[in-house]
């Protein structure tokens, strides 16, 4: 492997995957915060560990190389110096009013000498009751002394399309939308900055998680090694799509377009890859409520670095089969069309297939209806239990982040 990324398409075979396995910082969901941390209820850790853990093994046993967050995190940590700079950062962004406290935490976490003990720390949140020294002392202490946590939890990780997203030899270190979430980008930093396994390659980066627009991994798909999909969604703003093409063309990745598509602004599908995906050269998952009203703009580089958008007039396995360069396209809907199975397998995350090489998919095994469209579409399926992960509202494709996978050859 020349170069440590390579995604150009969606469905190459897969041969590394990033995933998170989720860890306490689900134990510090509660009730009253779930909103807030995009939970909808609170998995049972041990349950989601082995479904997760199902889920990587699946992954090793069709040959692909499982690596996780929390372990290139923590071997980013490469000096002294780098810790140091980590927690600082880290605890600059994670909001603590009190000086006092905040120099406690960091006594605290740069005496847990093991850096996976440290990630693990900064990923599950601090309660308060863990810090037996900490005392109530000023005005902002004594305010917020009913709420539980000095620094929050981070549930979200195991979705880890979201945080930064790959594509061609690049990288896309996102701006999310919601506080909770852009912490997480901390981790992606430091990865693509120290980890061996990046550091002095050349990995071009084509957002930045300090810019002031925000864009997330769901909604970012790789449909060719020209061509990109983006959706406009409740997390991903039309402004990021032209800052991403600019970088994009300009840093000569091989894309020459991007497919901006306009899925309206939904807690239910926050990110395109719950609404749409890619499992084969032609053939796609879709959820049928999305499609009346999606539009479609394509987005190609212009001569001077500006770009050129044009509002694509035409139905979606029309513009697919022509920026793809198909004769024809296959939708295969969510709920086999069958309106209330859509929309509660959606919700199940029935349309996130996570596609391991072309035409097979790992799938969630409750979405039964869904499967079978995707099976009578000559699809092949590898079943994952996702009882307790899918809580969180995310399914295989949101759980993993390729690395690599292999070029397409035709
Ligand atoms: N790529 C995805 N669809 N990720 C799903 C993320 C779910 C997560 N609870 C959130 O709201 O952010």
């Amino acid at each position: 492997m020349s170069k440590p990324i390579n995604v150009f398409s969606e469905i190459g075979k897969l041969k590394t995957v990033m995933l998170h396995r989720p860890g306490k910082e689900l134990e510090n969901l509660m009730p009253d915060y779930l909103e807030r941390l995009l939970f909808d209820d609170i998995p049972f850790l041990e349950q989601a560990q082995k479904e997760h853990d199902h889920f990587a093994g699946m992954l090793r046993d069709k040959g692909v190389e499982v690596v996780y967050l929390e372990d290139l995190a923590a071997e980013s940590l490469v000096s002294e110096e780098v810790r140091i700079q980590f927690i600082d950062q880290y605890l600059d962004e994670a909001g603590i009013r009190s000086h006092a406290v905040r120099e406690k935490v960091r006594e605290m976490l740069i005496a847990t000498e093991d850096n996976r003990e440290l990630i693990d720390k900064t990923v599950a949140g601090i309660q308060k009751v863990e810090m037996p020294e900490y005392q109530i002392e000023g005005l902002a202490d004594m305010i917020e002394s009913a709420y539980p946590f000095i620094i929050d939890p981070m549930p979200n990780l195991y979705f880890t399309r979201d945080n930064f997203a790959t594509m061609g030899n690049g990288v896309s270190l996102n701006h999310m939308y919601s506080v909770t979430r852009q912490r997480e980008a901390i981790y992606g930093q430091y990865i693509f900055e120290y980890h061996p396994r990046f550091a002095g390659n050349e990995v071009p980066k084509v957002y930045d998680r300090n810019d002031t627009t925000r864009i997330e991994g769901g909604d970012e798909l790789v449909l060719s090694k020209d061509v990109l999909a983006v959706g406009i969604s409740q997390r991903t703003e039309a402004a990021s799509i032209e800052k991403l093409a600019k970088n994009i063309f300009k840093q000569e990745l091989g894309f020459n377009c991007v497919l901006a598509f306009n899925i309206g602004e939904y807690r239910k599908f926050m990110h395109l890859d719950t609404v749409f995906t890619m499992i084969d050269y032609d053939k796609f998952t879709i959820h049928p409520e999305i499609e009346g009203e999606l539009e479609v703009y394509s987005i190609t580089p212009k001569a001077d670095g500006e770009l050129n958008i044009v509002r694509e007039e035409d139905t979606l396995e029309h513009i697919l089969a022509k920026y793809l360069n198909r004769d024809s396209v296959q939708l295969i809907r969510c709920g086999d069309g069958n309106v209330t199975a859509a929309a509660r397998e959606q919700w199940n995350d029935g349309s996130n297939t996570l596609t391991i090489a072309p035409g097979e998919v790992v799938v969630y095994d409750r979405n039964t209806v869904t499967n079978k469209a995707l099976e009578k579409a000559g699809v092949k399926l590898n079943y994952i239990h996702g009882s307790e992960l899918v809580r969180g509202r995310g399914g295989p494709r949101c759980m993993s982040m390729p690395l690599y996978r292999e070029d397409l050859t035709k």
